[in-house]
């Protein structure tokens, strides 16, 4: 073994070593094959000194932002056979290719995409620039949007779909979760209300959006709503870290769980009854940062695909008969749904069907009391509503019976948890889906005397007024709180209603700077009050990024535990960046990327990786566990 006793990098290597790297002796210092740059992207980096290259190299990924689209089948895809429609297999890519809306050819020629991402890769043109647009985002990032489609086989009418497929979608978007900024999911119209309540479930501690769109007319035909609705899909999944399972239909973003489809033939086919739409795109897209959900843990992303399938949804109607009613609520049946009437209510003259519902509670069956009106909650403010209650029956809220059915099939199946703790988590707000305390609801924006003291002496009077100087000043005061780790500070911020995740001019988070100072509690409280660990700045840097720059080991422990990553652009510059650490001998500098999770043989601008730097070692690097 070579002595390399005398070589910073060799304690560098012990320290690492222990535990979970290591070290061995190796002559051949070539970066393993497959650590080596693609020959296109070393061919691009290479010429970086060259001017006219420019354009090209300056690193497209920190201007790209990257979206996997699954396509499982659907109206959008159709096209007509023996006369009627059905989905069509490897035609998607091919007339979206041909279409300059959907894909710029020049620039995928350009920067040599389809050798970096595949051949079922597509890039949106850029957006013309639009004064209005500057204040909503749209163009603030001026990010090309690089969109690779995964097709399903078979693909599917919606009709044809069943659990095991949503287990299928949700097992994509976990493989899939750290290379790319978004997800939008391709699917028939018909059952997608219930793909987006179950997904929304089965996706615990999302972080990123996951937009799920199809259309009412093929995309092949002339007239259709197809391309708009993936290009507003795309456009939204893409730009903005909306941490929820959306619905992006007609126009407007929905929360995934909230919707239901309600026409049949119309373009606006889904409406979202009790809760108003996460965005709109009409000429800016416009998010209401104030509805949108946030999974406020410090968990990883994880995608749960046990589901139980002895759930079932029972309409009453007038008349309905006791033994029906018993028929449908033996076993194997574990969770039902009952639609009722109105604000929840049941007739309480008819002892032998509610007769049926106790017994079936008393034997374990849980069972929700959901409306069967479009609109409105349940409640017992009637005889007929308590009678449910008395019959062991929970209240379902607000929820439509597609959510209260997925997040039956969801709750039922943790093996964990004991009858009792699957009816709590039943009751409770799990992803936004209900509004289960309305006292709860928190405190609106007009409460905060400190933005209506400035609103006062500024003359302002409107509602939309006095929420522009809120959302202007906020993000700078969080920000200022977060560099000296005031927490009470941030809890006031919060409780006038502002919004944590959202940047400053620069698009920094709090979260980036309590990143950057180390305050780990503070750091600890931003992520359990929805700060998002992918929110990038103008810069394309994350709070991982930061923490290890700033070299805050804890802050880069706890946001890994949460799910963070380096972005691409992150990831190349972090060869350079190890090579010249070694070049200094700097261990704790190294130490510190890899427990970010950077490759220590990750090449750099010139191939080399810091292992070849220090000429005398290789690490076998595996993260150090955290
Ligand atoms: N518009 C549609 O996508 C309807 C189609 N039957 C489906 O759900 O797959």
């Amino acid at each position: 073994m070579a002595d390399s006793s005398t070589n910073g990098l060799t304690s560098l290597a012990r320290a690492l070593s222990q535990p979970s790297l290591d070290l061995i002796e190796v002559n051949d210092v070539s970066p393993p094959r497959s650590l080596q740059l693609h020959p296109g992207r070393r061919r691009k980096l290479s010429s970086c000194n060259s001017i006219e290259n420019a354009d090209l190299i300056t690193s497209p990924c920190a201007a790209e932002a990257r979206v996997l689209v699954i396509n499982t089948g659907g109206t959008i895809g159709m096209t007509l056979h023996d006369d009627v429609l059905a989905p069509q297999a490897n035609a998607f890519v091919k007339s979206l290719r041909k279409l300059p809306i959907v894909h710029d050819e020049t620039y995928a020629q350009q920067t040599r995409m389809y050798e970096y991402y595949g051949s079922d890769t597509l890039v949106l043109p850029k957006p013309a620039p639009h004064p209005d647009l500057q204040f909503h985002g749209l163009s603030k990032q001026n990010k090309r949007i690089v969109y690779t489609i995964l097709e399903y086989n078979p693909l599917l009418d919606s009709s044809n779909m069943t659990t095991d497929d949503w287990g299928r979608i949700g097992k994509d978007i976990e493989r899939n979760y750290e290379s790319y900024d978004g997800f939008v999911i391709l699917h028939g119209t018909d059952t997608m209300a219930y793909t987006a309540s179950a997904l929304s479930f089965m996706c615990e501690h999302l972080g990123k959006p996951i937009i799920l769109t199809g259309s009412q007319v093929p995309i092949y035909e002339m007239r259709n709503d197809g391309r708009d609705n993936l290009l507003g899909a795309l456009l939204i999944a893409g730009q903005f870290v909306i941490p929820e399972v959306c619905l992006y239909f007609y126009n407007k973003l929905y929360r995934g769980n909230r919707v239901t489809k309600v026409d049949a033939g119309s373009f606006n086919a889904f409406s979202s009854p009790n809760l108003p739409p996460l965005a709109t795109a009409e000429v800016d897209i416009a998010i209401n940062w104030d509805t949108v959900w946030r999974a406020n843990t410090t968990a990883k992303f994880q995608v749960k695909t046990e589901l139980n399938r002895n759930v079932g949804l029972l309409r009453l109607f007038p008349g309905i008969t006791a033994s029906t009613v018993k028929a449908f609520l033996q076993p194997p049946m574990e969770g039902v749904v009952l639609e009722t009437y109105g604000s929840g209510n049941a007739p309480d003259n008819r002892p032998d069907l509610l007769e049926q519902l106790k017994k079936a509670t008393d034997a374990g069956v849980i069972i929700i009391n959901c409306t069967q009106c479009l609109r409105g909650s349940v409640s017992t403010s009637y005889a007929t509503g308590k009678v449910l209650i008395e019959a062991g029956l929970i209240a379902g809220g607000d929820m439509t019976p597609e959510a209260a059915l997925s997040k039956l099939s969801y709750v039922l199946a943790k093996k964990e948890l004991d009858l009792e703790a699957k009816k709590k988590m039943m009751a409770e707000n799990l992803r936004g889906e209900m509004i289960a305390d309305l006292a709860g609801a928190k405190l609106c924006l007009s409460d905060s005397r400190f933005i209506q003291v400035i609103a006062k002496s500024l003359s302002v009077s409107c509602k939309e007024e006095l929420e522009a100087i809120r959302d202007a000043l906020t993000p700078t005061l969080a920000c200022a709180a977060a560099k000296i780790g005031d927490i009470e500070a941030l809890k006031a911020l919060k409780e006038m209603g502002s919004n944590l995740c959202l940047g400053d001019y620069d698009g920094r988070t709090p979260l980036h700077v309590a990143a950057c100072e180390g305050h780990l509690k503070m750091v600890q409280y931003l992520l359990s009050h929805g700060a998002s660990v992918h929110a990038k700045d103008r810069y394309g840097d994350t709070p991982l990024c930061n923490a290890v720059r700033f070299r805050r080991k804890e802050v880069v422990k706890l946001l890994r535990k949460t799910g963070a990553h380096f972005s691409r652009h992150e990831l190349e510059e972090a060869g350079t960046e190890m090579c010249s650490l070694a070049a200094n001998g700097d261990m704790d500098g190294l130490e510190i990327w890899s427990l970010a999770g950077a490759d220590l043989n990750q090449p750099g601008y010139d191939g080399q990786t810091a292992i070849q730097v220090s000429g005398v070692i290789q690490f076998k690097a595996t993260p150090p566990a955290l």
